[in-house]
């Protein structure tokens, strides 16, 4: 059977050559950027001011000297002034270009200012102060965002900045989300002793929903006609096909014979791990792709972020390394499998540590409540100690 290591690997090697489109700069939220960007100009682009109150000559403050005659007023947005006497002083305001002439800020909270003239009451006046001087932050030409980048709102303010009004990004792919089981019936269904409501499908659209993919949702019965008739068309329409169940040894787990069928090639089915043993992974033309998530609620939720998740990262070109957290407890874990245990973060003297949640396994979708991660635990070994540290998977 495959390691996770493995299986990853294999999937790796199948990106999706997202194409790029460029949308305006509020629809940029959480999409991936697909260009660089630079700086259009110095960051501050002036020496700005960041006190409101008056601008001097720092070296014209002497013992016996600390009044100023005030010339005028610079607010915040006018062109830059000169200052004409190096005795005398301008108003300024926060964001006021810094007039010509002068070299540093007094807050009006340290002057006194009477019928024209400033009395500057502190007692150290320092060349530069409350200045934020032209191209601190960042030069013109300077790359600011790199491709790849997951727009959050900072991104944001910075495009704009920039006069980013549209910006390129990767397109999303199309997402089909397929849940089988005759047992199941709808969210708004009441359910019978024997059935239980689809939950699979929801969860996963809600997970794609924080990438900003907007998932169509389907449902398949245990029935191969049926369900190859529904996933031609479904497969025909969609670039990625997430299936949650269906994929086990059951004699009513058809979806491994129905897409193969349909042309689906195999890349594996089957990992090491637990939970999420029978994934299926496998390709169609056209660079689409195949994700058999195994149907107890918490293997679906497991290979989602464990396979899916990076895939979509690499299509995207992002690259991350996986955070450590140290176990709390100690853990047995006999089997030679790769053990992905949900766990409940927390910080203590700058470690993170990762504590297990009780779980009765990959059916009690309640576990994830309390959860915030999954650790990792490689399978080579069986015991895994207190204070050892092992990858984690947020969600
Ligand atoms: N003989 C074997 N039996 C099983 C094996 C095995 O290796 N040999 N593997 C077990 C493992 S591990 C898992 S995980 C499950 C996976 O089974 P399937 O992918 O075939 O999923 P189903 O049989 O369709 O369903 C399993 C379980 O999950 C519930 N489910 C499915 N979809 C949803 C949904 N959308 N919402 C809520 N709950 C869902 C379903 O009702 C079943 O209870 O197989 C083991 N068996
Ligand atoms: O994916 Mo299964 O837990 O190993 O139920
Ligand atoms: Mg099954």
């Amino acid at each position: 059977m495959l390691s996770v290591e493995e299986a990853l690997h294999q999937i790796l090697q199948h990106p999706f050559p997202f194409q790029e489109e460029a949308v305006p700069l509020l629809q940029a939220v959480g999409r991936v950027l697909a260009q660089k960007v630079q700086a259009d100009r110095d960051f501050p682009p002036f020496d700005r001011v960041t006190m409101d109150g008056i601008a001097i000559k720092a070296s014209e403050i002497k013992a016996d000297t600390r009044t100023f005659k005030v010339e005028g007023m610079v607010p915040a947005g006018s062109p830059a002034q000169i200052l004409q006497n190096s005795h005398h002083c301008l108003e300024v305001m926060t964001g006021a270009v810094l007039p010509l002439g002068t070299d540093a800020v007094v807050p009006y909270e340290q002057c006194l200012l009477q019928e024209g003239i400033a009395t500057v009451l502190a007692e150290n006046v320092s060349s530069g102060q409350n200045i934020h001087r032209q191209g601190t932050d960042g030069k013109a030409g300077e790359v600011l965002l790199q491709k790849g980048t997951k727009i959050a709102p900072a991104h944001i303010g910075i495009l704009a900045s920039v006069g980013l009004a549209q910006v390129w990004v990767y397109r999303l792919p199309t997402v089909a989300i397929c849940s089988t089981g005759d047992e199941l019936v709808e969210v708004t269904e009441n359910p019978l002793p024997h059935q239980v409501r689809r939950s699979n499908s929801y969860m996963l659209a809600a997970a794609l929903g924080q990438e900003n993919i907007q998932a169509s949702l389907f449902h398949l019965p245990d029935q191969p006609e049926e369900m190859t008739k529904e996933l031609k068309r479904i497969t025909e329409e969609h670039e990625v096909l997430i299936c949650s169940g269906a994929v086990s040894k059951g004699k009513f787990d058809f979806l491994p014979q129905v897409l193969a069928g349909l042309g689906m090639q195999k890349v594996f089915h089957a990992v090491a791990q637990k939970p999420g043993k029978p994934l299926l992974f496998g390709t169609m033309p056209d660079n689409k792709v195949i994700f058999g998530l195994p149907g107890n609620p918490v293997s679906t939720f497991v290979c989602y972020h464990l396979f899916f998740r990076p895939w979509l990262q690499a299509s995207l070109q992002q690259s991350k390394e996986l955070p450590t957290a140290q176990l709390t407890q100690d853990i047995t874990f006999a089997p030679s499998l790769t053990y992905h245990v949900p766990v409940v973060l927390s910080y203590e003297n700058g470690k993170m540590l990762a504590t297990p949640v009780k779980t009765s396994g990959s059916g009690d979708l309640t576990s994830l409540l309390k959860a915030t991660a999954l650790l990792t635990l490689p399978p080579k070994k069986s015991f895994f100690p207190a204070g050892e540290a092992f990858p984690i998977t947020l969600f």
